[in-house]
């Protein structure tokens, strides 16, 4: 499971396909988290980590931001659209930025794959400039001249003067599976994603 803004959603998911977590869920700064009656163990890491845990195998599954998986490419089975903590990712810049002046942008993003291979893609060379959380500082001190980020609400772009100039894809969480794992407990693995499946498409999910 991803700390952090995802988690508390796909707890609440996840009560709701019928699995019994306990109030320990909700507040408590353990990374290892077992859930004796349902045969479970949860693994708390870092969002960016899920898809390694999974792929190596000390997860079975996983939740991970689509974000997560197009910049991590991990070899783990992606099975369902859990459609949490929706967002999508996109290009800002100043309002005074002019694209067609500039040869070989700078872009800061904390997502250097994807940014390279979504401009790739456009047919268009730039420099990416690899930066760890706050990318909207970076155009506002002449590191970058555009960033590629997430946008949820659009408050901190606007708080800090950006623009939206382009947007690149919706994202949402996704419940990924180690391919080894799912050989090998398929059962178990198809029971939680029918479960989840129906509450994300409405139903109660027990
Ligand atoms: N407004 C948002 N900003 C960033 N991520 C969001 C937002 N809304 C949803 N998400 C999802 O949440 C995930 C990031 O969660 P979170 O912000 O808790 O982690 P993080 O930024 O990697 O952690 P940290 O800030 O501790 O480095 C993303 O992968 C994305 O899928
Ligand atoms: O459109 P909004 O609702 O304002 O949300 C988008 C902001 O939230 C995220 O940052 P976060 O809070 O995770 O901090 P970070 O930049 O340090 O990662 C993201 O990187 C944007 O900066």
């Amino acid at each position: 499971m991803p700390k952090g803004r995802i988690f508390e959603e796909a707890v609440s998911l996840l009560r709701q396909a019928g699995y019994d977590l306990p109030p320990e869920f909700d507040d408590s700064r353990k990374l290892i988290l077992d859930v004796p009656k349902a045969n479970m163990r949860f693994i708390l890491s870092k969002p960016m980590d899920v898809p390694t845990y999974v792929e190596h195998g000390v997860a079975d599954v996983g939740v991970a931001g689509k974000d997560v998986m197009i910049e991590e490419k991990r070899d783990v089975y992606e099975v369902l659209d859990l459609k949490i903590s929706a967002c999508y990712m996109a290009v800002a810049a100043l309002p005074s930025y002019d694209s067609k002046a500039d040869i070989a942008p700078k872009i800061a993003t904390k997502y250097p794959k994807l940014a390279a291979g979504y401009f790739r893609e456009q047919g268009e060379q730039v420099e990416i400039i690899k930066l760890n959380g706050s990318i909207e500082l970076a155009p506002l001190v002449g590191l970058a001249d555009r960033i590629v980020d997430i946008v949820s609400t659009g408050r901190t772009l606007k708080e800090n003067g950006l623009v939206e100039t382009e947007t690149m894809m919706p994202i949402t969480s996704r419940f990924i599976v180690n391919p080894v794992s799912y050989r090998m407990k398929a059962g178990q693995i198809d029971d939680m994603i029918e479960r989840l499946a129906r509450v994300v498409e409405g139903g109660s999910g027990q």
